[in-house]
């Protein structure tokens, strides 16, 4: 689909909220989840987003909370996390209420692995094949036999790698919200992401009348975009 893309407008943090994915976003895409390298700058600079929106700066990943807490242990502010199945306002706090018992997904996607990686979620699992990429249709045909097989829990693909994880979690779904209650009520909305997983959260921005941004190639709702994580944050460093 051809469409024009631009370089997103600089913003007010006096007037908008900031939300942001994190892999493939503020971080390179590695060869595992735990291979990631985190810009030392990354930390500071999320807090400073923080303080200069009144809090009204969130990170929203398919990661999970405690995860995402060990890879930025001195971000301050909150955190969706598990696609939205996860929220956490400040370190130390996790509310998961809501998200079924997993625990049968997840012995399931170990069993059936067959020496993909697997990473497992409070809420469900992951099988990854980046580093096996040939074996793509068989991770897709096993995630989609382990998601069939369990009422309520649904099939996401991601960047070389499927999760199963209960329905009715979305990225889109926790934004909108995070915007009902202070401090992101009545600010105009900022997302960025990467990927096909972000695109319902960054249409649904883009509807707002907010800043939607695409990092990297691919089809998508977002009127603006970014080459690279380093372009991210170079340009939110920007801000004021
Ligand atoms: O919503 P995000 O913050 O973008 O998280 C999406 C998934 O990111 C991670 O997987 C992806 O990044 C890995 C590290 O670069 C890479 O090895 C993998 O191939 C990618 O799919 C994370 O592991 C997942 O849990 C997130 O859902």
């Amino acid at each position: 689909m051809e469409q024009d893309i631009m370089r997103p407008p600089l913003v007010s943090l006096a007037t908008h909220a900031i939300c942001l994915d994190f892999d493939g976003t503020l971080v390179d895409i590695a060869a595992t989840p735990d291979g990631i390298e985190v810009p030392e700058t990354l930390a500071p600079l999320l807090n400073h987003l923080l303080a200069e929106t009144d809090g009204a700066t969130a990170l929203i990943s398919g990661r999970d909370v405690a995860a995402l807490r060990r890879h930025l242990p001195e971000y301050k502010g909150p955190i969706i996390g598990s696609h939205g199945g996860e929220r956490s306002d400040a370190p130390g706090r996790i509310d998961t209420s809501g998200l079924p018992d997993a625990r049968a997904v997840i012995a399931e996607v170990h069993a059936l692995a067959a020496g993909l990686r697997v990473e497992e979620k409070p809420h469900g699992a992951v099988l990854h094949y980046r580093a096996e990429p040939d074996r793509a249709d068989e991770a897709e045909t096993t995630a989609r036999a382990i998601a069939a097989r369990f009422p309520g829990f649904t099939l996401q693909r991601a960047k070389m790698a499927w999760e199963i994880h209960p329905e009715g979690i979305s990225k889109d779904r926790a934004l909108a919200t995070l915007f009902e209650s202070p401090p992101f009520q009545g600010r105009l909305p900022l997302f960025a992401g990467d990927d096909t997983t972000d695109e319902p959260a960054l249409a649904h921005v883009a509807q707002k009348g907010g800043i939607a941004i695409r990092i990297g190639g691919g089809d998508s709702a977002a009127p603006y975009h970014l080459e690279t994580p380093s372009d991210m944050l170079s340009w939110l460093a920007s801000l004021s």
